[in-house]
C-alpha cells in the first residue's frame, strides 16, 4: 500500500513526489511515456533550445551597422541535433531523480479501477491517495485531411525545416513557432480564427509583435475558418470558407490543448470533469475522497503552464506531509510568450486598469528613450506599469527581448507589495536591467 500514487510524471507530479518521499511517505509514480512529461521532453525545454539562436539572430539584426555587418544563418539540422542532445537525456535523468529520492517508479499505462486502486498491466497497486497528473493532449482539428496536420511535438523533431510552413492558430504555440520557423528561414503563414492573436496578452503589445513578425516576412490571415487539407502537386493545400486557399509544405495544427481526461479510467470511480479538465476543490481534491488532481489536467482559471503545475505539486507535498491544512492560495503568476521580441506580463493588466480609473493608474515607458536599451538598439520595446491607489505596483507588462527578466524582477515587488521606499533600498549592479526599471516603481 502506497501513501501516495501519482499517475503521470510531469511537472505537476515529480515536484511534489520527491519532497513527499523525502519526508518519509511511501510514494509511487506511474508513467507511460517519457519521465518529466511535456515540459521537459517536448514543451518548454525543447522550445527554448530551438529559440536560443532565434533570440541571438534578432539581437544581431538590431546591431547591423553598429558593430555587426552580417546576420548569421540558422543551420536547422545542426540546431535540431543540438536540441536532441540537450533534451534527449532529460527523461532518464528525471527518472533517476525520482529513484534517488526513494520514489517507486512504475512504467506503463495506469487505469484507475477503484478510489484506492490503480492497475498497470496486470498488476494492481493500492494507495491511500491517488494524484491525477495526466496533463493535456493537442487538440486536433476535425476536418477532412486531418492526417496531414502536424503538432508541436512533430515540429520540434523536424530533421529539415520545410520551405513553406503554415500554422493554424495564433496562441502560444502558434506565435512562438511562427517566430522560430521564420527566423530559421521558412516562409511562414499564420491562419487566425478571429482577429486577435494571443488573446490573454495585452493587445497593444500583441499588435506590435504582429507588426514586427510581418516585417520579418510572416504572413497573417485573419478571420479564417479552415475546412480541409488536400495533397496538391506541389505540397499541401489548406482551404477554408470564402475561397480561402493556401499551399505550403507543412501545416502545424496549433489550435490548443485539451485536458487528458479519457483513457485513464476516471469514469470507473465517477471523477467529475468539465471542458477545462478535472474539477477540484480548494485543496485540489476531486469529488472522490482521497483522489486529487494537479497540473494541466485541472479545470482552473490559472494559466496551464509549468510554474503553476510545480506550485500545485509542491502544495500537495505540504498538504500530505501535514505542513499545511490551508486551501491552495495562488500568488501572482508571470506569463510569457517566447517570441522575439517577447511579451511578458504579471498582475493587473493595463486593459483592466483602464476600466477602473478610480482604482488604478498606469504609466508606459518607451525604450526608444532609455539609453540602456539603446545600447542594443532596441527601439521598439516598452514597459507598462499599473499602480493602485496606494501607489503600490500591482501589474506590469513588457514587450521587449528582455521582457522575461524585467517581469520576473517586478514579480517580487508585486507579490510582496513593496513600497517605493522599500524598493529604493535595493542596491543593484549597475549597469543592469534591474537598474533600468527599479526607479520607475
Ligand atoms: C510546445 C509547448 C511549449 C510549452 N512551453 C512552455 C513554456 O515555455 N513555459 C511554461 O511554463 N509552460 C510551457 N508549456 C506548458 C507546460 O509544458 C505544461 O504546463 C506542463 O508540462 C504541465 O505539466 P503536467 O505535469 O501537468 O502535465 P504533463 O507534462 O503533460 O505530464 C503528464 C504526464 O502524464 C502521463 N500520463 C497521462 N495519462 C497516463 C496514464 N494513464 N498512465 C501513465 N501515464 C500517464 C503522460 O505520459 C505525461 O508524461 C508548453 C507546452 C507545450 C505543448
Ligand atoms: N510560453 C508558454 O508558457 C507556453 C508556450 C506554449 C504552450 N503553452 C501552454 O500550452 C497550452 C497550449 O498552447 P496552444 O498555443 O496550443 O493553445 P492556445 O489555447 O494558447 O492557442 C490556441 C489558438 O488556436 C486558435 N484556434 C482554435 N481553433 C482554431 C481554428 N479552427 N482555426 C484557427 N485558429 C484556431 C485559438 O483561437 C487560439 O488562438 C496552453 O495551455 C499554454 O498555456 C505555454
Amino acid at each position: 500500500m502506497f501513501d501516495v500514487l501519482f499517475i503521470g510524471s510531469g511537472q505537476g507530479a515529480w515536484n511534489g513526489a520527491i519532497p513527499m518521499s523525502q519526508a518519509g511517505l511511501k510514494v509511487a509514480v506511474v508513467e507511460e511515456g517519457l519521465f518529466g512529461g511535456v515540459c521537459s521532453n517536448r514543451g518548454c525545454n525543447a522550445k527554448i533550445t530551438l529559440d536560443k539562436p532565434v533570440e541571438l539572430v534578432r539581437n544581431i539584426e538590431q546591431l547591423q551597422g553598429r558593430g555587426f555587418d552580417s546576420v548569421p544563418q540558422i543551420n536547422w539540422p545542426d540546431l535540431m541535433a543540438h536540441k536532441h542532445e540537450v533534451i534527449g537525456r532529460l527523461a532518464a535523468s528525471n527518472e533517476q531523480k525520482l529513484v534517488k529520492a526513494g520514489v517507486q517508479v512504475i512504467k506503463g499505462h495506469a487505469t484507475v479501477t477503484a478510489a484506492d486502486t490503480v492497475t498497470v498491466g496486470t498488476t494492481e497497486y493500492k494507495a491511500e491517495k491517488i494524484v491525477l497528473a495526466l496533463g493535456q493532449l493537442p487538440h486536433r482539428l476535425a476536418i477532412p485531411g486531418q492526417a496531414y496536420l502536424r503538432d508541436s511535438t512533430d515540429f520540434m523533431a523536424l530533421p529539415q525545416l520545410p520551405q513553406r510552413v503554415t500554422i493554424i492558430g495564433a496562441g502560444y504555440v502558434g506565435m512562438e513557432f511562427a517566430a522560430i520557423a521564420n527566423a530559421a528561414g521558412a516562409e511562414v503563414n499564420v491562419v487566425v480564427q478571429g482577429h486577435q492573436p494571443l488573446r490573454e496578452f495585452y493587445q497593444p503589445y500583441v499588435e506590435r509583435l504582429v507588426v514586427s513578425l510581418r516585417e520579418c516576412g510572416v504572413r497573417f490571415f485573419y478571420d479564417q475558418r479552415v475546412e480541409s487539407v488536400t495533397k496538391s502537386t506541389a505540397g499541401l493545400l489548406l482551404q477554408g470558407a470564402n475561397q480561402f486557399a493556401l499551399e505550403s509544405d507543412y501545416i502545424l495544427d496549433a489550435t490548443g490543448r485539451e485536458p487528458h481526461v479519457t483513457g485513464s479510467g476516471l469514469e470507473n470511480i465517477g471523477i467529475a470533469t468539465n471542458k477545462d479538465g478535472i474539477v477540484v476543490d480548494d485543496h485540489l481534491q476531486t469529488n472522490v475522497a482521497g483522489v486529487y488532481a494537479t497540473g494541466d489536467v485541472v479545470a482552473k482559471t490559472q494559466p496551464k503552464i509549468t510554474p503553476v503545475a510545480i506550485f500545485e505539486s509542491q502544495y500537495l507535498a505540504q498538504l500530505f506531509t501535514g505542513q499545511t491544512t490551508a486551501p491552495i492560495n495562488y500568488p501572482s503568476i508571470a506569463t510569457t510568450v517566447f517570441t522575439s521580441p517577447r511579451i511578458s506580463q504579471v498582475g493587473i493588466s493595463p486593459t483592466e486598469a483602464a476600466k477602473s480609473l478610480a482604482q488604478y493608474t498606469s504609466e508606459t515607458f518607451a525604450y526608444a528613450e532609455d539609453w540602456f536599451r539603446q545600447v542594443q538598439n532596441e527601439t521598439d520595446g516598452s514597459l507598462t506599469l499599473v499602480f493602485d491607489q496606494e501607489n503600490i505596483l500591482v501589474g506590469a507588462v513588457e514587450y521587449s527581448h528582455e521582457a522575461v527578466d524585467t517581469i520576473n524582477g517586478l514579480l517580487e515587488i508585486i507579490e510582496l507589495r513593496l513600497t517605493h521606499e522599500q524598493v529604493q533600498r535595493f542596491i543593484y549592479t549597475f549597469p543592469s536591467l534591474q537598474h533600468s526599471y527599479f526607479r520607475k516603481v
